[in-house]
Formats: C-alpha cells, structure tokens, sequence
C-alpha cells in the first residue's frame, strides 16, 4: 500500500504472517486377549488427530472424517468435535484416510493416509501389558490474510 504526501511517497510492505501447528495423528491398538467369538475381532484401536502441543486444536479444526474400510458401518466417520479419534475394534490392518477441514472456511481441508497398525513384535504389547502407538508428525501451515 503507498502513500503520498507533500514530502515524500512511502510504500509498507507487510510480510506475510505464516501460523504453523505441529500435530500428530495415528494409531493406537491393544489386543482383546483373546479372539471375540462374537465377530471374530482380537484387537481395539483408536485412530485420531490431535495437537503435538497438547492444545486444543477446536481453536482452528471445525471437524475431521475417519474413512475406515468399507466393511466397518458407517465407514465414513465424520468427527465434529474434539477429541478428534474414531475408537473401533477388528482383526487386521488396513488403509484410512483422514481429512481435517479449518474453521477458517477460506482454508481448504487437507487430507492424511495413514497405515492402521494393529500388529507388533515389541513383546510388550504382544503380551498386552502396552498399547502399540503408530503415529506421525505434521503441521498444518496457515498464512495470515495480507
Ligand atoms: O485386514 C485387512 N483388512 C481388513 C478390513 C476390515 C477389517 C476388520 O478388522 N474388520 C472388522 C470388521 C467389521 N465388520 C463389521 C463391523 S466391523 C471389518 S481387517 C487386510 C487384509 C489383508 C491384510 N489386511
């Protein structure tokens, strides 16, 4: 934006103001201790988005979907309130796909795959007594409007 007056032209440049939020989402899984004879499922897990900081990210995420695989019902889950996770039971490993959509209706959703994970060979959590935890650091970037 320039200026003019009797004396001189000024010209301010603004620079751009970038917001950077660390998160991390993933997986978590635990072993039922035995195979469900109901549904055959042998594992818990919990899959989320949540802040690397531990703030809460309700500030700038208005809502999150969990696609799970297509056998879970409802597999598309749409989360529109923190805590950001979808808690499921089964039997095996598979592909999801998370979208994060912003308050900020101007930022468009950004979309993670993540690997679910449910099996290990830490002999802890093969033998229960720890959860496995499968996750991954990123960060949403926002640049403040000029
Ligand atoms: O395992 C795998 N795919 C899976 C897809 C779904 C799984 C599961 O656990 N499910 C619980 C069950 C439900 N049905 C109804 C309500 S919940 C669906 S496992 C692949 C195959 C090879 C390696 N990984």
């Amino acid at each position: 934006m320039s200026t003019i007056n009797s004396e001189s032209i000024t010209t301010s440049t603004r620079t751009p103001v970038v917001i950077i939020k660390p998160i991390l989402y993933g997986n978590t899984a635990k072993h039922l201790g035995t195979k469900r004879d109901t549904d055959g499922h042998t594992h818990k897990w919990s899959v989320y988005v949540r802040s690397y900081n531990n703030d809460d990210i309700s500030t700038y995420v208005s809502k999150v979907q969990f696609r799970l695989h297509e056998t879970y019902p409802n597999h598309a889950r749409m989360i529109s309130q923190a805590p950001f996770e979808v808690e499921e039971s089964g039997w095996g490993e598979f592909e999801t796909q998370i979208t994060i959509f912003f308050a900020d209706p101007n930022e468009k959703p950004v979309i993670f795959y993540h690997h679910l994970k449910l099996f290990s060979t830490d002999p802890d959590v093969v033998a229960g007594t720890k959860a496995l935890v499968n996750e991954n650091y990123d960060e949403l970037i926002f640049q403040e409007p000029s």
